[in-house]
């Protein structure tokens, strides 16, 4: 993957954070999940009144790829901040890193970004190493 698409991947997560249902947190976040195949997935997160009913953006993304039969991911950007303004990265949380190790090899890339001209890449095994599997 080149830069271009890392840059339309991203620009796909800020897509999906227009969809973020987060009245609880105010904490918007978008997922834009690729498939070998150049097929994206956007995911955002939905919370609850409830509060633990609610997922992630990622989840969202990956859920809805399994769902129609996909399993061969190869990246996802992900976005996240306080009422859409401009923040902070968005590190995955231990869940949905979880998730990912279920679904993608050890070089499956998680690209964090601000805006889309700044994004920081990262790969499974750095930011779940030790992964358990059965
Ligand atoms: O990786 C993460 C971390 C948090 N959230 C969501 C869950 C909740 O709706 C809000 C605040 O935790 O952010 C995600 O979507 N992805
Ligand atoms: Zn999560």
């Amino acid at each position: 993957m080149d830069d271009r698409d890392r840059k339309e991947l991203v620009r796909q997560a800020f897509l999906a954070q227009q969809q973020a249902y987060a009245p609880y947190s105010e904490f918007l976040v978008g997922a834009a999940l690729l498939t070998e195949d150049g097929k994206i997935y956007q995911g955002c997160n939905i919370e609850n009144a409830a509060y633990s009913p609610g997922n992630c953006a990622e989840r969202t993304a990956f859920f809805k790829a399994v769902s129609e039969g996909r399993r061969d991911f190869t990246a996802i950007a992900i976005v996240g901040n306080k009422r859409g303004e401009a923040g902070d990265y968005c590190p995955p949380c231990g869940v949905c890193r979880q998730v990912m190790a279920e679904f993608c090899k050890a070089d499956f890339e998680i690209l964090l970004a601000k805006d889309t001209e700044n994004w920081k890449s990262y790969t499974l095994e750095q930011l779940l190493p030790e992964r358990f599997t059965l």
